[in-house]
């Protein structure tokens, strides 16, 4: 097997009482497929596993095992429990140049405070792991580190174990040929409260004429049943296969797996440099090239899609200007096309103060008004009491960050759940005073349908 060996390292971690011990060996081995090393930790991780992919492919993360798992259920503390536990995890950490670090990668609920029973259930409001085996691949390279937090002093034959099965993993996703994986065969499918939904829509419309609020987003959920149990490999696949230009991920925990396709990131912090994008106002795609490009313009000098998108705008502005020592954001906004649907996009970058941190950004900018709502206290108070579901991490914060303080979040939208041969998929749209619920109900059809198709359910097309 290619691989050659780049760095083994120790530091004494984690707070002073606890004593830890940080174990890292990181070999950097011939290309092989992400997918596959996912798939070969099947029998011996699942429900510890987790895959990401940047939306320009440029940065591939998969997790096998757990070497430390940092979780909560506070509420507006959260961000800062998991920022603090993560600092004494790596402040000793010796950073190697050019190589992947250690990355903490996870969630954070959609809203504590719902207490709604379903799929969610025993889920932590704050979800991360450290993986045991961690896989990197970026700029045509790929790494693969183990990682050990012990209290041992002594690791050395734990440590020789856990090389033995590094080596079996990546043995097994350097293949020649990728396996590929049928669709699920879907048994039935249900459209749950879709009534429901329509008078909510209609409520919160009211409720906006009346000035209870400006913008809240509604969301509702659509079951699945399957004739067998679907692994998450196979998912991920038709994932990978059909979502191109999107952020691909997928977490496992337990029982669990949630996984999707979202156009949207919440922010993204390089050295210091901040980027955020304001994604909000949808219409489909159109079947031909001049009726696509008609249906953008309309799209982009529309007023209740152009309202729509400026709450998002005006809040994350804010919330750079806050953050950040200069930001800058366009006047208008751009289409951001993908597969099924277009959407109104406006990036916003900045240059961060010395403080401010990409968890205390998660912070600030969760839920922006593409998914919570203006103002964002009353719209989650709203959403809470319009929707008859959790969201658990449905429009929520995942991804990644680093010991250095550089990462990613996406907000997780074109999701979906999966606890044995169920699924449970999610999407919802932004109301305004002008929303009609019929046309936001066809709106979710749209964003349905990247989940839809992967899972092999039936397409309104
Ligand atoms: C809420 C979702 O999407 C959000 C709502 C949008 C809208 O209402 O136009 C557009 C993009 C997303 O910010 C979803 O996909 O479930
Ligand atoms: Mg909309």
């Amino acid at each position: 097997m290619d691989q050659k060996w780049l760095h083994t390292t120790e530091a004494e971690v984690g707070s002073k009482s606890a004593g830890l011990h940080f174990y890292i060996e990181t070999v950097e081995v011939n290309r092989l497929s992400a997918l596959a090393f996912y798939a070969a930790g099947e029998s011996h991780f699942k429900g510890k596993r987790f895959f990401w992919q940047n939306r320009e492919k440029t940065f591939t993360l998969v997790g096998l095992g757990h070497a430390h798992v940092i979780e909560n259920n506070g509420n507006e503390n959260r961000f800062d429990e998991v920022e603090k536990a993560w600092m004494e995890l790596t402040k000793n950490i010796v950073k190697e140049e050019k190589e992947p670090q250690p990355i903490l990668f996870g969630g954070f609920t959609f809203d504590p405070q719902n207490d709604e029973s379903g799929e969610w259930d025993g889920f932590p409001q704050s979800y991360f792991t450290v993986a045991t085996y961690q896989l990197v691949i970026q700029n045509d390279k790929a790494y693969v580190s183990i990682h050990l937090v012990t209290d041992q002093l002594d690791s050395r034959d734990q440590f020789e174990q856990l090389r033995m099965e590094r080596d079996r993993l990546i043995h097994a996703a350097q293949v020649k040929e990728l396996k590929t994986y049928n669709k699920p065969v879907m048994v039935n499918y249900d459209e749950r409260n879709k009534e429901q939904y329509l008078q909510s829509v209609e409520m919160v419309s009211n409720l906006i004429q009346d000035k209870k609020a400006e913008k809240v987003v509604i969301a509702r959920s659509l079951l699945m049943d399957f004739e067998d149990e679907i692994t998450s490999p196979q998912v991920l696949s038709h994932v990978i296969n059909e979502q191109p230009e999107s952020y691909l991920f997928g977490l496992e925990r337990n029982d669990l797996l949630f996984f999707g396709a979202s156009p949207e990131r919440l922010v993204k912090v390089v050295n210091g440099h901040a980027y955020s994008s304001c994604v909000a106002g949808s219409v489909k795609r159109g079947k031909t090239a001049e009726a696509d490009q008609m249906l953008g313009e309309e799209l982009l000098n529309d007023p209740k899609n152009l309202g729509e998108h400026q709450h998002v705008v005006n809040m994350i502005v804010d919330t750079f200007a806050k953050n950040c020592i200069q930001y800058k954001v366009p006047k208008k906004p751009r289409l951001l096309k993908i597969r099924d649907i277009q959407h109104l996009f406006t990036p916003v970058e900045g240059t961060l103060l010395p403080k401010a941190t990409i968890l205390q950004l998660v912070k600030d900018l969760h839920p922006t008004p593409a998914l919570g709502g203006v103002p964002r206290k009353e719209a989650l108070t709203i959403i809470r009491n319009a929707e008859s579901m959790n969201r658990g991490l449905y429009a929520a914060p995942l991804g990644w960050v680093d010991a250095e303080g550089n990462g990613e979040f996406a907000v997780a939208i074109r999701s979906a759940s999966l606890k044995d041969n169920k699924a449970i998929l999610y999407a919802g749209g932004g109301i305004v005073a002008e929303s009609e619920a019929q046309s936001e109900y066809e709106e979710t059809l749209v964003k349905f349908r990247p989940m839809l198709r992967a899972l092999g359910g039936q397409l309104h097309e």
